[in-house]
């Protein structure tokens, strides 16, 4: 197959062959071979698939939230073409065999996936690292969907444990000795925010931290909501994840949004908003990932200390950013870089993350100029609503997974590719 006429995210013309699974060629000027199957670019940006390193899939355990056919069509539509799912499904992926039973339910996927384990008092680590784990992680360090928050000794042998596999760790850092529980006298939807503190998150990073370097590895920070958390990580000379919401969203659209917007971190100030804003934009941030967490719309429509935490974002999360570049607030090396090319580097991904000859074709192509308002109810995701509902996104052409077309959009309509998606860690 052969792609003319795209420009990748540096602003290079270039045409991209691709051979079976893998990217062969990327050049300007490349010529059709006989019987090759031609996809005109017609000058749009050609960029590697986002790889959504956290996501909440739901099975097995909770299929009316989301399954691995619809999280992964929501994906692809969005172009995602690798994510990576979160241990806190029932049962929790805790044993061997919980990781099985996921492993199976993940077949059904369109995307390439990674799957984590987690840690409570009863996993079996021997179990889980004799399996192809992709992380260990998201660790609770405070309770959030799942309740499988853990005490400081439980979190110290398990990173231990983590390296002396060689597998990374992955941390939710959120410490609940600091939350402020003045605020559980108010009922409206900021109360969470109010209780579940910005210090909360400051104090749990820098522990987690310090637990990793004591260690001698790495932790990378799940969804940092706040400028003083991403700090934390960054002196530490560990990785951190943002999520669209935290760099989109602030108390401010509370009132709004109302129990919908409550999830683990909570949405921060304005201020602090802007604060980490600034620093994805300055690559000190290192990944967006999206923390892809559905709940049904019953379920939210609760009172405030009783809906669920978690937003959905799995299919949004690519197209909010590259309105943002469209706006000129980010440019789309960057954007490339926290979806695809960072993730890629940090979780040890040879072959996927740049669109560069011998990598796996996994391959987004955008309209760049040409945004379409985001609609709930149109999203794939069983969720069925977003908390950006109404704002522009700049969504997929076409999505691809190594090689095989799993969404393309055109005048004729929608069409989705089969379930074929593989377990990164497998065969690599
Ligand atoms: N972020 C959330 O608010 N919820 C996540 C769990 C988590 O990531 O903490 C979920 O699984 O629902
Ligand atoms: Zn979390
Ligand atoms: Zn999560």
């Amino acid at each position: 197959m052969l792609i003319t006429n795209a420009r990748l995210a540096d602003g290079r013309r270039c045409d991209v062959r691709v051979d079976g699974e893998r990217i062969a060629a990327v050049e300007g000027g490349l010529d059709t071979h006989a019987d090759e199957r031609v996809l005109d670019a017609d000058g749009d940006l050609l960029l590697p698939g986002m790889i959504d390193t956290h996501v909440h899939f739901r099975e097995p355990g909770y299929p009316e939230k989301e399954t691995w056919a619809t999280g992964s069509r929501s994906a692809a539509a969005g172009g995602v073409t690798t994510v990576v799912d979160q241990p806190n499904t029932e049962p929790p992926t805790v044993t061997g065999n919980a990781f099985d039973s996921k492993a199976e339910r993940a077949a059904d996927s369109l995307v390439d996936f990674g799957l984590n384990a987690g840690v409570t008092a009863d996993w079996k680590p021997d179990e889980l690292f004799a399996r192809p784990v992709f992380a260990l992680g998201e660790v609770f360090l405070a309770d959030s969907t799942g309740e499988m928050g853990i005490d400081a000794d439980l979190f110290a042998t398990a990173v231990r444990e983590a390296a002396d596999h060689d597998v990374p760790v992955t941390v939710h850092a959120e410490d609940a000795t600091v939350f402020d529980g003045s605020a559980k006298e108010r009922d409206d939807a900021d109360a969470w925010s109010a209780y579940r503190t910005a210090e909360a998150e400051a104090i749990a990073v820098e522990r987690a931290c310090a637990v990793g370097r004591e260690v001698g590895s790495g932790v990378h920070i799940a969804h940092t909501s706040t400028p003083e958390g991403v700090d934390a990580a960054n002196e530490a000379g560990m990785t951190c994840e943002v999520t669209p919401h935290h760099l989109l969203l602030s108390r401010d659209d509370l009132d709004d949004l109302g129990t919908f917007g409550r999830m683990n971190p909570p949405l921060r100030s304005e201020e602090r908003r802007a604060a980490v804003y600034d620093r994805v934009r300055d690559g000190t941030v290192d990944v967006i990932a999206t923390d892809h967490a559905p709940h049904t719309r019953a379920e939210k429509d609760a009172g405030i200390w009783d809906a669920p935490s978690g937003v959905p974002g799995v299919e949004t999360a690519l197209a909010l950013l590259l309105e943002e570049a469209r706006q000129g607030r980010l440019d789309y090396e960057r954007v490339r870089d926290l979806t695809a090319t960072n993730p890629a580097a940090v979780f040890d991904l040879p072959r996927k993350g740049r669109v560069e000859a011998g990598r796996d074709a996994d391959l987004v192509l955008v309209d760049p100029g040409s945004p379409r308002e985001i609609r709930g109810e149109e999203l794939r995701s069983k969720a069925g609503w977003t908390p950006f509902e109404g704002w522009n996104g700049v969504f997929p052409r076409w999505t691809m997974v190594r090689g095989e077309m799993v969404y393309e959009r055109d005048e004729d309509g929608e069409r989705f590719g089969e379930a074929g998606g593989e377990n990164v860690r497998l065969s690599r």
